[in-house]
């Protein structure tokens, strides 16, 4: 088995070196390709995703992935820039179900945005469709007949890509409490009104599952109100990106949320799949020792689980992550002195 590491800009470097670290003590006899992707990639090879890059990726039987975004490529074209390796990686690969999960923590209760009541009963997963919306669209800016300038996004779901994605999520809560909230602005934009009919014809297969629908506005307040409602959100790539980030606060720290995105290849002991923390390149603290790696390696964990069928060794690691923060060792984002290695010792020392 090979996993592709790809561990990009900023802090990807440092949390990736945990991950890595943790993979190594576990001893399965894994093998990792290390490779460039983001602003390291175009500064060394020209482009964000060299081909190199992505037949690596195509190759492995998944692939691990840090951050990319780095502000010295913010004015590159569009296509060259850091984010594009991303974007380009999930779409190329057909990755269009990104589940990530948010669940709180033993211990960090009073680490939370939310009161600690409040977030205690957090255990949440988000299923994010990744592949269309708005980020894939046609966009351009362009200057009006009466010289303004204009930009433009292009928003669509077709009717498929709205299927597939419901089936997973319907799966997932199938797999957990039985509860399915659909996020949508269906008062308001087609593409949502389709997003919405869709889901209601797949409910027709799970009537096992509990169907509601909510508008986007309406969970990003429910979500800080009362998270415990929630047990599987699907919603779409836009969507799906802001309420996660959300999420994390919810539970005390962006540093903690992991995730998988997968598509339908399968490997020989699961499905083929990327795994990365919901996270992006951190530019403000790279290089300081100050990264919560947890996010990097409880993504680690879902690949064992969802691309390699190593059930038993994932659930070893997300114990020994769960017995660091219930131990205290955490770094500054949830108000402790740890730094990231030794935030890595401490879940080495509980594996
Ligand atoms: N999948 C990816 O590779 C993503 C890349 N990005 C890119 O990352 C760059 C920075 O974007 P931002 O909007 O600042 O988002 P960000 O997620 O990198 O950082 C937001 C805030 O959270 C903190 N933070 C993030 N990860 C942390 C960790 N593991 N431990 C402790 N603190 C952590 C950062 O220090 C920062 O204050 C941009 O170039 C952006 O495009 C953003 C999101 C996802
Ligand atoms: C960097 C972006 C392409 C996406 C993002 O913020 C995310 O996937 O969480
Ligand atoms: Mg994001």
């Amino acid at each position: 088995m090979m996993i592709a590491c790809l561990p990009g800009d900023g802090i990807g470097p440092e949390i990736m070196a945990e991950a890595l670290r943790v993979l190594a003590a576990l001893d399965l006899g894994i093998e990792t390709a290390i490779a460039d992707v983001g602003g390291a990639a175009y500064k060394a090879h020209g482009h964000p995703l060299p081909p190199e890059t992505l037949e690596l990726a195509r190759t492995s039987d998944a692939v691990l992935f840090g951050a990319v975004g780095d502000p010295e490529c913010d004015n590159l074209e569009r296509h060259l820039r850091p984010e594009q390796a991303i974007l380009g990686l999930r779409s190329a690969l057909g990755l269009f179900a990104n589940l990530r999960p948010a669940t709180m923590f033993k211990g960090l209760e009073d680490m939370s945005a939310l009161k600690p009541e409040v977030a205690s009963a957090i255990d949440l997963l988000i299923v994010r469709e990744l592949n269309g919306d708005v980020y894939f669209g046609e966009k351009a800016q362009r200057v009006l007949e009466d010289g303004r300038r204009q930009g433009y996004d292009f928003m669509s779901y077709a009717e498929d890509e709205v299927r597939r994605i419901a089936h997973v999520a319907f799966r997932a809560a199938q797999g957990r409490k039985g509860k399915l909230c659909s996020v949508d602005k269906a008062n308001v934009l087609e593409t949502s009104q389709l997003w919405r009919d869709v889901v209601i014809e797949v409910a027709a297969e799970y009537p096992d599952v509990e169907l509601s629908h909510m508008y986007v506005d309406n969970a990003a307040m429910q979500l800080v109100r009362n998270p415990g409602q929630f047990d599987v959100v699907v919603t779409g790539n836009l969507f799906g990106d802001i309420l996660s980030d959300q999420a994390s606060m919810c539970v005390g720290s962006i540093g903690l949320l992991a995730s998988a995105a997968l598509g339908e290849r399968q490997t020989a002991s699961g499905t083929f799949g990327l795994y990365e923390p919901i996270h992006g390149s951190a530019p403000d603290i790279a290089g300081q020792d100050k990264a919560n790696p947890m996010a990097m390696i409880l993504s680690l964990a879902m690949l064992l689980r969802h691309s390699l069928g190593l059930e038993e060794a994932a659930v070893r690691v997300e114990k020994a992550v769960s017995q660091a923060l219930a131990d205290g060792i955490t770094g500054a984002d949830l108000g402790g002195s740890a730094g990231t290695t030794e935030v890595g010792d401490a879940v080495l020392a509980r594996l």
